[in-house]
């Protein structure tokens, strides 16, 4: 999903005014936030908890999330079926940052609306998203998922802030609405709660009173935000959480969503932003028309021996900064699907072999040949 741009979008862009409001009082010492959390939201603290914590898969604390062989296809007029995502397999870990990756239209909001039980009606799922206190996101029932699930267990960054939050309402009536959802907080101590849930996302507490066509969007992505935080869901899900913001917002606001990801919560980030995904993940998912591809370390993926299928790497190449090689040929259309490896069409190493769809390892790609196979692995 690709959130309308709307003229607002625009207006707020350039809206002068809030965007020096929103570079000059980020994280504000004066305003009550320690010296160490507005360095922590400058300094981009890029802390590598994958090191420190075992592998996901062999974790002894359960994961935050297990998914395991979820499908989602769509079923269209005439009998027809979009395959949106297929055989999704992957851990999350506690204090673990993953960024799921991909071109437009790849599958990436529809696994995270399965997540969220926000799938439209002609949806079909299989597999199952199992949350580490055993709920299972693909059967539970939408009274659980509205009131034990969004914002309690998965807390949702949208894409598109300024669509998510109430327009007719100001933020700090937004931000005390949900606080007494989800906490039960109560008047008198309302006002110093949302206070406090404004500045946990460096929300800057003199713009509490605007509305959110008021804000700037880096001031809405921060809003959305810290409604996003208030439930304390070990699971932060963010959906494109940078769309529309210049480079250095971009920086900024990922590395405010990577001080959030604390010992105990995990963040699922997606994004087709791959200078995003280098900046905060721990791990990296790759998907490909519907599956995922690929899933490696962030610092192997984008550093040495880099990626292994060779869609991801061409991704890689195709930035501005590597090769600037684009991927010759289109993606398939997710409702017409070749049987094998999807990437073969477009691939210069595809052979008979990738006639069979090739399966994903735990870590690694899904590949009958990898790049840089032969390096690891020397035949005898
Ligand atoms: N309700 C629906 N009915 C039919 N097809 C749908 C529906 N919602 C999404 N799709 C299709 O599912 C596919 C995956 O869409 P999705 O929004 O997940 O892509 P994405 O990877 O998030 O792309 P982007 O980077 O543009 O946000 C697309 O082909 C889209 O057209
Ligand atoms: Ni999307």
């Amino acid at each position: 999903m690709t959130g309308p741009t709307t003229g607002a979008d625009a207006a707020r862009a350039t809206d002068a005014a809030a965007e020096a409001a929103a570079e000059a009082a980020p994280t504000p010492a004066a305003e009550g936030t320690t010296e160490a959390e507005a360095e922590a939201a400058s300094a981009a603290p890029r802390v590598s908890v994958t090191e420190a914590l075992p592998a996901a898969d062999t974790a002894s604390a359960p994961p935050v999330l297990s998914v395991r062989g979820l499908s989602v296809r769509f079923r269209m007029r005439g009998g027809a079926h979009v395959a949106a995502v297929t055989d999704a397999r992957f851990d999350l870990a506690a204090g673990e940052c993953l960024a799921l990756v991909g071109e437009s239209g790849c599958g990436k909001s529809v696994l995270a609306s399965a997540l969220l039980g926000l799938l439209p009606e002609n949806a079909e799922t299989a597999g199952s998203a199992v949350l580490g206190d055993g709920i299972d996101l693909l059967t539970a029932d939408e009274r659980t998922l509205a009131r034990t699930v969004r914002g309690r267990r998965v807390g949702l960054v949208p894409q598109s802030p300024a669509a998510h939050l109430t327009p007719v309402r100001t933020v700090r009536s937004q931000l005390e609405e949900t606080l007494r959802e989800l906490t039960g907080v109560r008047r008198p101590e309302l006002r110093k709660a949302g206070e406090a849930a404004a500045q946990r996302a460096a929300f800057p507490p003199g713009h509490l009173d605007r509305y959110p066509h008021e804000l700037s969007g880096g001031l809405a992505q921060r809003a959305a935000t810290a409604l996003a935080l208030i439930g304390d869901a070990p699971l932060l899900l963010a959906d494109e959480p940078t769309t529309g913001l210049d480079r250095e917002l971009v920086d900024r606001t990922v590395d405010e969503l990577r001080r959030h990801v604390g010992d105990d919560r995990a963040l699922l980030m997606i994004t087709h932003d791959l200078a995003a995904a280098e900046r905060i993940a721990d791990r990296v998912a790759v998907m490909y028309a519907s599956r995922i591809v690929e899933i490696a370390d962030a610092a192997d993926f984008f550093g040495e021996p880099g990626p292994r299928h060779p869609y991801a790497r061409g991704l890689l190449d195709a930035l501005p900064d590597r090769e600037f090689t684009p991927i010759p040929g289109m993606p398939p259309e997710l409702s017409a699907l070749p049987g094998g490896c999807a990437f073969a069409a477009r691939c210069e190493r595809a052979d008979e072999a990738c006639g069979a769809v090739p399966a994903l390892p735990t870590s690694g790609a899904a590949c009958h040949h990898p790049v840089a196979a032969a390096l690891e692995a020397p035949r005898a």
